[in-house]
């Protein structure tokens, strides 16, 4: 029996055609993804392809980690030496190998928006801009969209454009810009994608490429850009057995250069292309999937399509319309307990929203009521200011030239180094043509005082002996090492804010994660996981096992399916956003949106909005969404007003929100108060273990353990202790 027999006909027929141009076209839930997937297992096993010449693309790791794991479910060990990635992990693999091509150590590092903005600051420091009508994120932006156009300093200087102020700033960093990642050996995300495509047109590199990657199969092809097109089609452009997979109904990233007219022009590209259309949804009730249909075929870029299910008919979808945000948070966690009775778990409850500063609502009701929840995006853990210390050691240990990193850190601890001091020694290293690091190593050529002499050697000899050690220590290590060695802890101690014990916590966190990532990966170089921690993306450590309820945008949920589904906040000039309302390309990709948040839902599909909205600080009227108006009213069903329940008692956090009233004025030093935790409750503390709450009031709780007692900011405390 053939590994297709678990496919439909459409699919097998997709799969089996190995060979070729081929284009499968279709929407969501039809199957694409599980098509790739069984397509790739077939060419190893049963049509003796080498699992070496196969190159799949998905958009982000975590679809990258799926595939290649039930491929291995399906054809054992072979499966790793197949080729699952994301454009970028791809890319940054082909420039580690061949990046001196281009002038770069094989070593570089990888520059978040982060460390742009701040190179980006540092330059027009240096360059002295005044303009205050930009800023440097705004810069930054710019910078990355020319660069994925394809557009030259020296091109964007010649532009006629640049009588505009905004322009001359862009145009002025942007070669410098690029300069100072060469020096630093860096590249930004744009550079890889960039520079990936310039290996492509060395010939003897694009063979090499062309002849390794004979079997190339894209993903989410709607949503590639420029330039990924050009990578693919370049390395295609030999053997063409090019499989693209994709809806054009899903194009969600129009805002970073995704191209729609990619996978539509893919028959002109091809015009012996085999194209596909699956026409069967297995994810969805036939309400949810009539409810999506009905609201994309208004748009004008949809070319229409004959989803069906034999799911049919389905609960109908669920309104739930409330006065503000926070009702509308309220009224969700109402559902959620009402689900959970119905024998629902956490973990099949997902919360899609437009924007990432919609979470905060939910995350606040959900730490109080200690619902079990986790947000994908938003601010990044690797974002905070401590883990980006301890990784700015890393990469200036891991490349010298690093010197964005190096400035980061050179008084950090505090060691008097102050701006003039490093200005001389960038000027010596500029007027010596080498690194700001290797210049630290030349104390003797600098006017410095005794003390700052002898502290910078001891900087330098410290990082000198790390260097070293890096190349056979494991990371784990290296961290340790850096901490003792530049009394990193002592320093986060002395800053004596309130959110020293929460600085500290996260640090640990940072060494958890990687001693977990050397439990999967034996002998985890620094170099390799400082690439990983580069790349990652929201939905990486999504866990479908862990039982906890999932908060994400709906650009992160792409390509994955949950049991039911809320869409929050599903207001005019929210979604669409207001972004939409000139501008019926906007307004398309909004609907396109749209699309794909309703079909990420199985079972049930709850559409949530409010009367009035805050909006920087000021309460606005709100409607509801002209895409709900779209849907059929015989799809829908209002949830009658839930009962806004009475305040009885005090309530207690273990006891769900039964009796909690979020309409009450809260009154604060009373019985009264919705404290998460009170007195004689029993906690755990991932250092200090097992505790019972002695005192809690609204600023701090008190909490007694073997170790003695420990106080912690109510405000924060979810952060550090958790119900027994
Ligand atoms: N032939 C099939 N038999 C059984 N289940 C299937 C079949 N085809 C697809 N499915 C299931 O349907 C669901 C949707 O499939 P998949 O995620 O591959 O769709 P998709 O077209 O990639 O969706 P999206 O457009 O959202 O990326 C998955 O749970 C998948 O396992
Ligand atoms: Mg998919």
């Amino acid at each position: 029996m053939s590994i297709l027999e678990n496919l439909n006909i459409e699919q097998r027929k997709a799969a089996e055609r190995v060979e070729g141009p081929l284009l499968i076209l279709a929407g969501a839930g039809s199957g694409k993804t599980r098509t790739v997937t069984f397509r790739i297992a077939h060419m190893v096993l049963e049509k003796g392809i080498s699992p070496y010449k196969i190159l799949a693309v998905t958009f982000t790791n975590k679809a990258a980690r799926e595939m290649k794991e039930r491929v291995e479910g399906l054809i054992g060990e072979e499966a790793k030496r197949v080729m699952v990635s994301t454009f970028h992990s791809f890319g940054v693999r082909l420039l580690r190998m061949y990046g001196s091509k281009l002038g770069y150590d094989s070593n570089f590092n990888i520059y978040d928006a982060d460390d742009q903005k701040r190179l980006v600051k540092n330059i027009m420091k240096d360059i002295g801009i005044t303009d205050k009508n930009t800023t440097p994120a705004r810069v930054v932006s710019a910078i990355s969209k020319l660069k994925e156009e394809g557009i030259t300093p020296e091109e964007y200087a010649a532009d006629s454009r640049g009588f505009l102020e905004s322009y001359r700033t862009v145009s002025a960093v942007y070669s410098k810009y690029n300069v100072a990642l060469k020096n630093n050996n860096a590249m930004d995300f744009s550079d890889i994608l960039v520079n990936t495509n310039k290996l492509m047109d060395d010939l003897e590199i694009r063979e090499k490429i062309q002849e390794r990657y004979q079997y190339i199969m894209v993903d989410e092809y709607q949503d590639t850009n420029k330039i990924q097109y050009e990578i693919v089609n370049k390395i295609a452009a030999k053997y063409e057995n090019l499989c693209v997979v994709g809806d054009e109904d899903q194009s969600i990233y129009g805002f970073r250069g995704a191209n729609i007219q990619n996978i539509l022009d893919f028959e002109k590209d091809y015009p012996n292309a085999f194209v596909i259309k699956l026409e069967q949804n297995y994810r969805s009730t036939e309400n949810i999937l009539e409810a999506a249909n009905h609201v994309i075929k208004n748009n004008e870029s949809s070319r229409g399509k004959n989803l069906w299910t034999d799911k049919k008919g389905g609960q109908p979808i669920s309104i739930i319309e409330a006065k503000d945000g926070r009702e509308e948070a309220y009224f969700i966690l109402q559902e959620i307990n009402a689900l959970k009775n119905q024998g629902y778990n956490y973990k099949d409850l997902t919360i899609l929203y437009r924007t990432n500063a919609q979470s905060r609502a939910f995350e606040e009701l959900f730490i109080k009521f200690g619902i079990a929840h986790k947000i994908f995006g938003g601010m990044q853990f690797y974002q905070r200011a401590e883990i980006k210390d301890i990784i700015a050691y890393m990469n200036v240990i891991n490349n010298p030239k690093d010197s964005l990193s190096l400035m980061r850190i050179l008084n950090v601890p505090k060691r008097k180094i102050g701006p003039a001091t490093i200005n001389k020694f960038r000027e010596y290293a500029e007027a010596n043509e080498m690194s700001l690091f290797e210049a630290l190593g030349h104390t003797d050529d600098i006017k410095l005082g005794p003390a700052l002499k002898i502290t910078i050697t001891e900087f330098y000899n410290g990082m000198m002996s790390l260097m070293e050690e890096a190349e056979y220590m494991p990371v784990s290590e290296i961290f340790t090492e850096i901490l003792t060695t530049f009394r990193y802890k002592s320093y986060l101690e002395g800053i004596g804010d309130d959110r020293v014990e929460e600085r500290l916590e996260n640090v640990e966190e940072l060494r958890n994660s990687i001693t977990e990532r050397e439990k999967n990966a034996e002998d985890l170089t620094l170099g390799e996981y400082l690439e990983n921690i580069s790349l990652v993306s929201a939905t990486d450590d999504m866990e479908e096992s862990k039982d906890y309820i999932k908060l994400m945008t709906i650009h992160n949920s792409k390509g994955l399916e949950f049991p039911v589904v809320f869409i929050a906040g599903m207001e005019d000039e929210v979604f669409p956003s207001q972004k939409a309302d000139f501008d019926t390309g906007q307004l398309e990709e909004e609907r396109r949106l749209c699309y794909v948040a309703i079909t990420r839902a199985e079972k049930t599909l709850y559409i949530c909005h409010a009367n009035e909205r805050f909006v920087y600080g000021q309460s606005q009227y709100r409607s509801r969404s002209r895409f709900l108006e779209e849907i059929p009213p015989h799809l829908l069903e209002s949830k009658t007003k839930i009962e806004k329940p009475v305040q009885k008692k005090k309530p207690s956090a273990s006891k769900g929100v039964e009796n909690f009233n979020p309409f009450k004025k809260k009154v604060v030093g009373s019985a009264d108060l919705n404290l998460p935790y009170s007195v004689n409750d029993r906690v755990t503390h991932k250092k200090f273990g097992l505790g019972i709450v002695r005192n809690a009031n609204e600023k701090t709780v008190e909490v007694e353990f073997t170790a003695g007692k420990k106080k912690f900011l109510t405000a924060a405390i979810d952060k550090f202790i958790q119900k027994a």
